[in-house]
């Protein structure tokens, strides 16, 4: 459902992705591990369209989306949640959904009422809400739920259009263990069909969603694999304990 073929990104003189492949089939959950300044948001920016790649191919169910813009590929089934609050904080978890869903049907050009009230729209909200758990909160105001809920909106608001393959960016960080709870089950109740691709820092909570693991290290993927392959494949326990180093 989603290739990378060999993607290589430099800022300058630093080559942050290098020779970066992966195929992620439909329906799969591949987690991508990596410390700090590894490249993943990098990779991420690549495979969304938020930068370009300096070579390499991306392809969506078989399509060669590489130079096709961030919006060509979102209508291709791409979307992303991000790492940072992406959310309208002084409207409603409602508000927000709805934007999300009015955008991904065409319905916003005047964005007003009229389109957050389509029956389109407002069953995708219902949809939505209840995928991520937030069917009680609908009319609460995005900045008086908690930090937890924030981050199954933005995985709502990303949903919305509904998407074939959906990227995050370390959806768990700083939420705590119950809702990092929460948000595995959540991940867990989403359609089978979807292809998800995140990046965790937590190995133990990598290999509890995984079915493949792609570990990177200094911009390039070190590892592949199943994730009781990657549990027991020294390189990767080494890159955690900080021990690996880059060979020449
Ligand atoms: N726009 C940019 N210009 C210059 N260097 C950048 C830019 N974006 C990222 N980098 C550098 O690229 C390297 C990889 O960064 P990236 O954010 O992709 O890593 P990461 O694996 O996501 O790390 P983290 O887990 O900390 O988010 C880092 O050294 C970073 O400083």
């Amino acid at each position: 459902m989603l290739e990378a073929q060999d993607l290589r990104k430099a800022f300058g003189a630093l080559t942050v992705t290098n020779r970066v492949s992966l195929e992620v089939a439909r329906g799969e959950r591949r987690v991508v591990l990596g410390p700090n300044g590894a490249g993943k948001t990098t990779l991420f920016n690549l495979l969304v369209g938020e930068l370009p790649a300096d070579s390499g191919q991306i392809k969506i169910a078989g399509e060669d989306v590489t130079a096709l813009s961030m919006d060509a590929r979102a209508r291709r089934g791409m979307a992303r949640s991000y790492q940072k609050n992406n959310l309208f904080s002084g409207l409603t978890v409602r508000e927000n959904l709805s934007l999300s869903a009015a955008c991904a049907q065409g319905k916003a050009k005047t964005v007003a009422r009229d389109s957050l009230r389509d029956a389109g729209v407002a069953e995708t909200v219902r949809e939505m809400a209840s995928l991520v758990g937030l069917t009680e909160l609908l009319e609460t105001s995005a900045d008086s739920i908690s930090y937890g809920a924030r981050r199954r909106l933005e995985v709502g608001l990303a949903l919305a259009s509904r998407p074939r393959v959906l990227l995050m960016d370390e959806p768990t960080s700083g939420i705590g263990p119950g809702g990092i709870h929460a948000f595995h089950a959540l991940l867990r109740g989403l359609p089978a069909e979807l292809t998800i691709v995140i990046v965790e820092h937590d190995m133990d909570l990598a290999f509890d969603i995984a079915d493949r693991v792609t570990v990177m290290n200094f911009g390039e993927v070190v590892f592949d694999g199943p994730p009781q392959a990657a549990r027991e494949s020294a390189l990767v326990k080494d890159i955690y304990l900080g021990t690996w180093a880059e060979q020449p």
